[in-house]
């Protein structure tokens, strides 16, 4: 199938199913009549979108944790413990790392080998093996909205399922779940396949069901430029659109300055909308998710509180629709079930001081709304120009020539010629572009802001700034200073 971005009809979405259905033998389980009047029963209490929409009206910050083992009866257990002991407002599955690889063979023997030692031996979820039945069992077990979240460049099998068992929302798209995540997969395959994720949304969307779709922000969570991760999450959402996608939450992976942070979300918001009515899509529910901090961690579970505290009130202040929590055992690994109450209770009681408060405000803030808007504008219009007003065929192009870069990304098919690096307030910036299409202004403002820093540390700008700054939350500061 030519890669293009239009919206899939039926019958190439239902012809491709076929294959993508055979995957594992859970799929046979999938029926989608059966699936959505099922979603139809369920309370209304169980779904995302509507979760999301509400908290947006009323203003507030919902706090939702990440966790996943590989037992349904612990996994549920673990589950409601977040809800019940963390107070948790939205609750997630995520899914191991072999289902991520579509490795389910490796998945039925961590299963067995769970079993026998009493423990998950698997670091998430594996919904594929477990099936629309064994999904289930979470989905009536539990009391609150729930949603998939994974890394997977092929997750057609694993949506089919899960949303078939009730999950209400599902993280990822066609560029986040491939640059960071994978090594050799072709941004075009994975544009193909989360438009045939995005396309089964679209379809439970026209029977009557919403079902959120959350596109994965943060990226490699390593200096991100706000613009550079604004412009991919806007173009994971018009791809949502064009398959009729309703519900679309928009992410940001905290980068520590809290004014940009707070420009950042509220550009996205925005240029997004900007871009969805350009696009004549009517009906869209955007709403954004702030992530806390995905760098390195401290392992001093104090300081990681800090951390932890800091990203919920620059979600608060940012308005953000949703923040995703941290643990206190972020730097050894997957967190304990207290661990993880831990960080959603610390959250909760920042987002309830901040209840009602956001950031108004300010020259600054308008300045780096200015700024984000306007180096996100250079890139999209990029896109659009190198795609001949087809967004998709302009996404692959992109990365071809550099115009979309991710920062320390796996993938061989982003170029790593734009390197980031912190200013002087620890805003990120870009200290070269690469091939990213810049106007001249917005190369010096950058460049800038920059030799401030230079000068006030007595060093020369360059990719020392960058290193000494990927590794200074871990080692208890923002900047990351000369030694
Ligand atoms: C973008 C994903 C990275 C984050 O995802 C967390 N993460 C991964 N797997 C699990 C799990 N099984 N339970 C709780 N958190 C988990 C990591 O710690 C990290 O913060």
């Amino acid at each position: 199938m030519k890669l293009k971005f239009k919206k899939w009809t039926e019958e190439e979405f239902f012809e491709m199913r076929e294959e993508v259905l055979k995957g594992w033998p859970t799929g046979a389980e999938v029926d989608l009549e059966e699936a959505v009047k099922y979603h139809k029963a369920l309370p209304e209490s169980k779904s995302f979108s509507k979760k999301l929409m509400d908290a947006k009206k009323r203003g507030i910050t919902l706090a939702q944790p990440r966790a996943g083992v590989a037992l349904i009866e612990q996994h549920i257990e673990l589950l409601n413990f977040l809800d019940k002991e963390g107070g948790a407002d939205l609750l997630p599955s995520t899914i191991d790392s072999y289902t991520r690889q579509n490795k389910y063979e490796n998945c039925e023997r961590g299963i067995e080998e769970s079993k026998k030692a009493g423990r998950s031996l698997l670091n998430g979820f594996p919904g594929v093996n477990h099936g629309v039945k064994g999904c289930r069992e979470v989905v009536e077990a539990t009391n609150l909205p729930l949603q998939l979240r994974h890394g997977t460049p092929d997750a057609r099998l694993l949506s089919e399922i899960m949303i078939a068992a009730g999950f209400t929302s599902n993280e990822g798209g066609g560029i986040s779940y491939n640059v960071p995540y994978a090594k050799n997969v072709s941004i075009e395959r994975t544009i193909r396949d989360w438009q045939y994720v995005d396309r089964l949304v679209g379809w439970y969307e026209e029977h009557g069901v919403s079902i959120n779709r959350e596109p994965f922000g943060p990226l490699t969570g390593t200096l991100v430029p706000p613009s550079m991760s604004n412009a991919v999450g806007i173009l994971e959402g018009l791809l949502a659109a064009e398959q009729g996608v309703k519900s679309i939450t928009l992410g940001y992976g905290q980068c520590g300055n809290l004014i940009q942070d707070i420009a950042a979300i509220r550009s996205l918001e925005e240029q997004a909308n900007e871009y969805f009515e350009k696009e004549g899509y009517k009906g869209i529910e955007l709403t954004t998710v702030f992530h806390q901090w995905m760098g390195g961690f401290p392992e001093d579970e104090a300081k990681a509180f800090g951390v932890i505290s800091n990203g919920a009130s620059a979600a608060a202040l940012a308005g953000a629709t949703k923040v995703i929590v941290k643990t206190p055992h972020e730097a050894i690994g997957v967190p304990t079930k207290e661990a993880n109450a831990a960080g959603i209770r610390a959250t909760k009681m920042v987002l309830n001081l901040l209840r009602g408060q956001q950031l108004s405000t300010s020259p600054e803030l308008e300045e780096d709304i200015r700024i984000i808007k306007a180096e996100t504008k250079c890139i999209l219009d990029k896109v659009y120009e190198l795609g001949n007003g087809d967004w998709a065929v302009g996404i692959v192009k992109a990365f071809e020539q550099g115009v979309l870069d991710v920062p320390f990304a796996p993938s061989i098919y982003n170029a790593g010629k734009m390197m980031p690096a912190r200013d002087n307030v620890g805003k990120v910036r870009y200290l070269s572009v690469g091939n990213v299409p810049f106007t001249q202004e917005l190369i010096d403002y950058n460049k800038a802001q920059l030799e401030e820093r230079g000068k006030y540390e007595g060093r020369p700008v360059n990719f020392q700034m960058t290193v000494d700054d990927i590794f200074a939350v871990g080692k208890g500061t923002l900047i990351g200073r000369p030694e």
